[in-house]
């Protein structure tokens, strides 16, 4: 006999009416998307270090650091639902999270500049047992930027906490030509199909 496979039961990730999520990150981008969108949430972080592992392609990793945020977090919440989510962006085989400094931020928009990447957002639901994490993909493609504009972005906008050293949301049109996918997701979380997921 096949060994029994454990299915998620859905409804345990829907929020409750009353109910307030838990969100398992310190993004304000994340707090912002989820409180425009009317969901009532409170915070509680963990510091999960985001270091890619050895060979870890980038859509493993942000699943990995997505489950691992709010596993850390529902630990001490049982019966809470709980959200983590990371973002990073996938570009010529490599991975870009946040620089480490200002001429780091300043060779990744170099690198981006006139080209396509990728915007990979894991994210994962969590109460007590029932997890569900999946995979959000949004295509940029960047305008030719030179020195000075980059120079210009970055006196408006800070990009050491951000992914890939940009907020799209701050000034995007800057440097940004257009996107395929969610715009949510490039700011760090796929809001809509956040909402669809817990019944909001
Ligand atoms: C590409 C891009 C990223 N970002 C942000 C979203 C995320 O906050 C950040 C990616 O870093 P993350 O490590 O995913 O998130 P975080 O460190 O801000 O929060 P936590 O680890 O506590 O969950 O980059 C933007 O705000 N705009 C953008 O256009």
């Amino acid at each position: 006999m096949a060994a029994a496979t454990a299915i998620t039961p859905i409804s345990a990730l829907r929020l409750a009416g009353d109910e307030t999520l838990v969100l398992a990150s310190a993004s304000p981008r994340r707090r912002e998307l989820l409180v425009r969108a009317g969901v009532p949430l409170e915070i509680r972080t963990a510091d999960i270090p985001e270091a890619p592992q050895a060979g870890e392609s980038p859509e493993a990793l942000v699943l990995r650091l997505a489950s691992a945020k709010a596993r850390a977090v529902a630990a001490a919440m049982p019966g809470r639902l709980v959200l983590g989510a990371d973002t990073v962006i996938a570009f010529a085989g490599q991975i870009f999270g946040k620089p480490a400094d200002l001429p780091a931020a300043r060779a990744m928009l170099r690198a981006f500049a006139g080209r396509e990447h990728t915007v990979l957002t894991g994210v994962c639901l969590l109460r007590d047992c029932a997890e569900h994490c999946w995979l959000a993909r949004t295509t940029v493609r960047f305008r030719a930027l030179d020195d000075a504009v980059i120079d210009g972005y970055f006196a408006l906008v800070n990009p050491l906490d951000k992914a890939g050293a940009y907020g799209i949301q701050e000034h995007g049109e800057m440097i940004v030509a257009g996107i395929d996918g969610l715009l949510s997701n490039v700011i760090g979380l796929p809001v809509e199909e956040v909402l669809a997921l817990v019944g909001r």
